[in-house]
């Protein structure tokens, strides 16, 4: 008997429903793996900002990485908003209890409306106990200038800074662009500890619709990941995946929309191409 893929997210909760743990359910679901989740923190949130922010205890989250551990075969796991330092602390030492492989860290840090899911404190943390233990990180670009204190304004910038992701002992670290300014193109840089690197080029949709981009596109790769799929095939259809999401609004809320999650599987249902995307070595 095959059994299902099995996969973990540790995150925020969404009340909106468009980023976080729902963002990352939704995700694994259309993508045909088993989705578990540790939740750090509840947020009260919609599509035009966050309210309020109520963290677990440290012990709470320890308590449901434990539950989850003790009993699934997590194949592929990911981060998303830790909060704290302590959050952190237990998310790494779970990881390395466990043994558990395919860690796709999304270093979450400041939601779109401005509001910070990560205290300013916990980026040492994150930097110290979790990059460590990561086959992925996943920054945005300013996530990306946080970690590393390297402002990215050209090419070469964004390369030095991914160096020094990879230098904090993260096996391999994409880039993404969807903050970048180019009108025409979302392009996401990947670079591994080979020394490897692969751009990733789309199309950019202009839409206002992007609340939680970055949770979907990690939760993509890691349930690809869970499925078998080498890193940079992952990163090229988790890239699909939000193209797709991104390409058919959902047209809900008075603010930043969510993404469409079922838009990917529905394409390849009606047997249509999946997005071009460009990959450059
Ligand atoms: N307007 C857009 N058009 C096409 N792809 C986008 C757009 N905005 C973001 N993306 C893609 O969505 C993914 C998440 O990127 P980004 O928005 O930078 O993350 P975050 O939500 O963490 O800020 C990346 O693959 C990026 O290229
Ligand atoms: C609970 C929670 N987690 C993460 C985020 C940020 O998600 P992200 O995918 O980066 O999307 P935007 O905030 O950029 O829309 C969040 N908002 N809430």
């Amino acid at each position: 008997m095959s059994r299902i893929p099995q996969t973990l997210t540790i995150a925020g909760s969404d009340s909106g429903g468009g980023a976080g743990i729902q963002a990352d359910l939704k995700t694994f679901q259309e993508l045909g793996v088993y989705g578990t989740s540790v939740v750090t923190a509840v947020t009260a949130q919609n599509t035009t900002g966050v309210t309020a922010i109520y963290p677990m205890s440290a012990q709470a989250v320890q308590t449901q990485l434990e539950a989850v551990g003790s009993d699934f075969k997590i194949t592929a796991l990911k981060t998303g908003m830790l909060f704290n330092p302590e959050i952190i602390k237990e998310t790494a030492a779970a990881i390395q209890r466990f043994n558990w492989r395919n860690v796709v860290v999304d270093p979450v840090m400041i939601a779109k409306g401005g509001a910070n899911l990560l205290q300013q404190e916990a980026v040492e943390a994150l930097n110290r106990h979790l990059l460590p233990v990561a086959l992925l990180v996943t920054p945005n670009i300013p996530e990306a200038e946080v970690l590393t204190g390297i402002p990215i304004t050209d090419v070469s910038s964004r390369r030095l800074a991914a160096e020094e992701i990879l230098a904090m002992g993260a096996k391999s670290v994409v880039i993404k662009g969807g903050h970048g300014t180019d009108p025409q193109y979302a392009e996401d840089y990947l670079l591994q500890a080979n020394g490897e690197s692969l751009l990733y080029r789309s199309a950019r949709i202009a839409t206002g619709q992007t609340h939680g981009t970055g949770c979907t596109f990690a939760a993509a790769v890691t349930a690809q990941l869970a499925r078998g799929q080498e890193l940079q095939d992952a990163i090229h259809t988790a890239k699909q995946f939000i193209h797709a999401a991104l390409s058919e609004p959902l047209n809900i809320g008075s603010g930043h929309g969510p993404t469409n999650h079922a838009a990917y599987k529905t394409v390849l249902a009606e047997s249509k191409e999946a997005a071009n995307i460009e990959i450059f070595r």
